[in-house]
């Protein structure tokens, strides 16, 4: 880890700070008390911290290690072949982000990652495809042989994997899961193939990997391949929260938090500046765009209805993305896209670290 790092930019390590890992294998058995025992364990992760990591999740290591190399083989290519793919060349938010796409503030703040976005394949007659900006509709590739086919596959199986993660979770909510799974048809569940990018400027507040924030779909399912990333806990604490061989790092996103009237965490997490090339690939595991989110009937009370008002699950990550992605905002400036509902400066969903 690099020294020049302002105050503001540490975190608690691994070890002074317990970070729970679950183990899927359960789930994958025909056997009822075992799968209770997993889900129990979730629960308590998502109760308490928000974030842990999940391991025997059931997805070959080769697997993983051709996603890597995929990622390495588009982000190593001339940015002139890149931007033939630019995510603003879209209305469903596909393709290449250069990291000057990032933020408002650019370049006085800079969050050193470019990314390659996929999604959800859903038809090109889609009425949401056709309507534009609901992040919805058919992929687009690069010309590389053989990538499409990698990508889509390991999103199969993480996307398969987020729907076991589904079902444990409802039922250690003691819901149906299909009370919470008729809202996924043509989810918004982005895959993001991030590189990180290599510089030498220092790690401060305005110069980050990716700036503080929290998800915002159902929760996350993410591959990290080196040090960076720095989750806050239940103590409202960063801790840092480095790749464990063979797992993943899954974090509960804002529609959970929602679901579950604040039983559930959507936890904050940021990348500093390692200064050092990073990948990772978080697949944001969502619902279709027109789910309306509010509290599960058995976590609503007066309280939870007030804190969490019904939201669009597309349309909390369209307003989320128009103040993330600089395209989005300079076609909202140019009457491009237009949006129907407000887009807050900050997410309603964000929480402060203790004494930042
Ligand atoms: O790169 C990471 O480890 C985290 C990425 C992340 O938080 C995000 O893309 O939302
Ligand atoms: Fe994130």
């Amino acid at each position: 880890m690099r020294s020049n790092i302002s105050d503001d930019q540490r975190a608690l390590t691994i070890d002074d700070a317990n970070l729970p890992v679950v183990d899927l294998g359960g789930l994958f058995a025909d056997d009822a008390a075992e799968k209770a025992k997993v889900a129990a364990a979730l629960g308590d992760a998502a109760r308490t911290s928000g974030f842990f990591y999940i391991t025997n999740h059931g997805i070959p290591q080769a697997q993983i290690d051709a996603l890597f190399a995929a990622s390495k083989e588009f982000h190593e290519k001339p940015r002139r072949f890149k931007m033939k793919y630019w995510s603003g060349f879209t209305t469903h938010h596909r393709g290449y982000v250069p990291y000057e796409e990032n933020g408002a503030d650019f370049p006085k703040s800079i969050n050193f990652n470019e990314a390659w976005d996929m999604s959800y394949e859903a038809p090109e007659d889609h009425p949401d495809y056709l309507a534009g900006w609901r992040m919805t509709g058919p992929n687009i590739w690069p010309d590389i042989q053989g990538w499409r086919e990698t990508v889509s596959g390991y999103y199969d199986a993480a996307f398969n994997l987020g729907l076991r993660l589904l079902d444990a979770l409802a039922l250690e909510l003691g819901v149906d899961s299909e009370e919470l799974t008729r809202h996924i048809t043509y989810p918004t569940s982005q895959l993001r193939l991030l590189r990180y990018i290599e510089n030498d400027l220092p790690a401060t507040k305005e110069l980050v990997g990716i700036a503080a924030h929290s998800d915002f779909e159902c929760f996350t399912i993410l591959l990290t391949g080196s040090p960076g990333l720095q989750v806050m806990n239940a103590e409202d604490v960063w801790i840092e929260a480095p790749p464990i061989p063979g797992c993943f790092v899954v974090n509960i996103g804002d529609i959970f938090e929602t679901w579950s009237g604040g039983q559930f965490k959507s936890t904050q997490h940021r990348v500093t500046n390692i200064g050092t090339e990073r990948y990772s690939m978080p697949l944001f595991f969502g619902l279709d765009y027109h789910t309306v989110v509010e509290p599960l009937e058995k976590f609503r009370t007066p309280e939870t209805l007030e804190k969490y008002p019904p939201m669009k699950a597309g349309e909390h990550l369209m307003r989320m993305s128009v103040n993330a992605f600089r395209y989005m905002a300079d076609a909202r400036a140019k009457g491009d896209l237009v949006l129907d509902f407000e887009v807050p400066e900050e997410n309603p969903f964000k929480r402060e670290a203790k004494g930042a």
